[in-house]
């Protein structure tokens, strides 16, 4: 067992140090999730700026997540390694440096690369920000920081886009980029300036590249647990990939008769639930001391809420309202992170946590794409290709209903065990 560090953060220099550190995190995740829809917010002018195609621009946008997504396990291994600054500071810098490439040239090749860049450097965001919150704060207060690090993410990227595409209009995309390059360039000086490292197993690992990269990736990816837990997480965010984050308007639209401005509004739910709900939940689930039937609780009613919207005959208000529950419900697939992270070493809490949100963005790649092979399958009927929503949330209710709830004794604070020993050693104990 990893000696469990003082990450009680209950206040003084080390309360400062840790809050400093989530602060800090949490923008450069803000910041990136700005970055990856950026292109997205003038997509016309930006694609006849280069001379790309719609299906050119496209792929010129998603290169962010191809890089994006193998980063993730790359991420995870060297902070369980080396720790987070140094990674948070390169991170923030590369994607403010393609950023700025992108807005600073006219050729697509460039700006393709500068994509590159600015994915490879986001890559680092969400990741850094768990592991920090894990090792700067007691394990008790997991699930409830790590939602509100996906709040401030889902929040800001949501009031982020209105309030820059008001700026794209007025000022123009270039002038645009050139200023969101410039507020990452100042993350990163305050990561150099602000971001502390907290006591970790990095800061004692000796062992070579090849042995850490060897042990990390047998305890990550030799775990059933960890993959079950991985493969209910991607089922479980499903929703917010296919249907909020593509085909949801397009189904509301054609199926549902709604104007497509009451469309993207109703489908915005889906983000403001989940910046509720991941907090919620988080804190729900550190009360209770508690993950797995908060999840499968969260899962079932996410399940019904898509399912109502899908095919019941409601309201635009009704619609809304229960997107924005199932918005809620649907963060509490964040616990999927806490559950997997727990049930392993403190050591590689970096890998577990990039290993579950590669396979939750991996899921992405193949459904975007397959519920749109479905509606072309079915005529063109996004209602009944859109059934895999809730069809997923509830396979993954199912899985998550065999994960046994387990936490490793390095997630168990003493200050915890001392309050609640019988409590401790029933989490320690495996629970079917
Ligand atoms: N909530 C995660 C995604 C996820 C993966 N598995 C379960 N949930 C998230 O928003 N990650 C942020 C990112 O961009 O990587």
């Amino acid at each position: 067992m990893t000696p469990v560090p003082d990450r009680t953060a209950a206040g003084g220099t080390a309360g400062r140090a840790a809050w400093t550190a989530f602060v800090i995190a949490s923008a450069f995740f803000l910041y990136e999730f700005v970055t990856r829809i950026e292109p997205s917010l003038d997509t016309e002018t930006i694609a006849a700026f280069f001379g790309l195609t719609k299906s050119g621009f496209g792929s010129l946008s998603s290169l962010f997540f191809w890089i994006y997504a193998p980063m993730q396990i790359v991420a995870g291994l060297v902070l369980d390694r080396f720790g987070a600054r140094t990674f948070v500071i390169a991170g923030s810098l590369c994607c403010a440096f393609g950023v700025l490439l992108f807005t600073a040239t006219d050729i697509s090749g460039v700006a393709a690369a500068g994509r590159v860049l600015t994915g490879f450097g986001a890559s680092f965001a969400f990741v850094s920000a768990l592991w920090l919150v894990n090792h700067w704060f007691a394990p008790e207060r997991f699930a409830l920081l790590s939602g509100a690090v996906n709040a401030v993410g889902m929040t800001g990227a949501a009031i982020g886009a209105v309030l820059l595409s008001g700026l794209v209009e007025a000022a123009g995309w270039r002038l645009v980029f050139l200023g969101t390059g410039l507020a990452g360039l100042a993350i990163a000086a305050a990561a150099i300036l602000f971001l502390r490292e907290p006591a970790s197993p990095a800061a004692e690992a000796d062992t070579g590249a090849a042995e850490h990269i060897r042990q990390s990736l047998a305890a990550v990816a030799g775990s059933g647990r960890v993959w079950a837990i991985s493969i209910t997480g991607m089922l479980f965010y499903m929703p917010v990939n296919v249907y909020a984050g593509l085909w949801g308007a397009t189904e509301l639209t054609s199926g549902h008769h709604r104007s497509q401005v009451a469309a993207e509004t109703i489908v915005s739910m889906v983000f403001w639930g989940m910046a509720l709900g991941s907090v919620f939940g988080g804190w729900l689930s550190d009360r209770l001391g508690h993950r797995k039937y908060l999840v499968l609780g969260g899962a079932v009613l996410t399940a019904l809420a898509y399912l109502s919207v899908l095919y019941l005959p409601l309201s635009a208000f009704a619609e809304g309202a229960l997107l924005l529950a199932g918005g809620f419900f649907g963060g509490f697939q964040m616990l999927t992170f806490a559950m997997a992270k727990e049930g392993i070493a403190n050591s590689v809490t970096g890998t577990a946590v990039a290993f579950v949100n590669m396979i939750g963005i991996a899921g992405a790649l193949i459904f975007q794409p397959l519920v749109g092979y479905l509606a072309d399958a079915a005529g063109g009927n996004f209602e009944l290709a859109l059934a895999t929503v809730p069809a997923c949330v509830a396979l993954s209710a199912l899985i998550v209903l065999f994960v046994p709830e387990y936490r490793h004794p390095d997630h168990i604070s003493d200050s915890a065990q001392a309050r609640f020993p019988a409590r401790a050693e029933t989490l320690e104990r495996t629970v079917p």
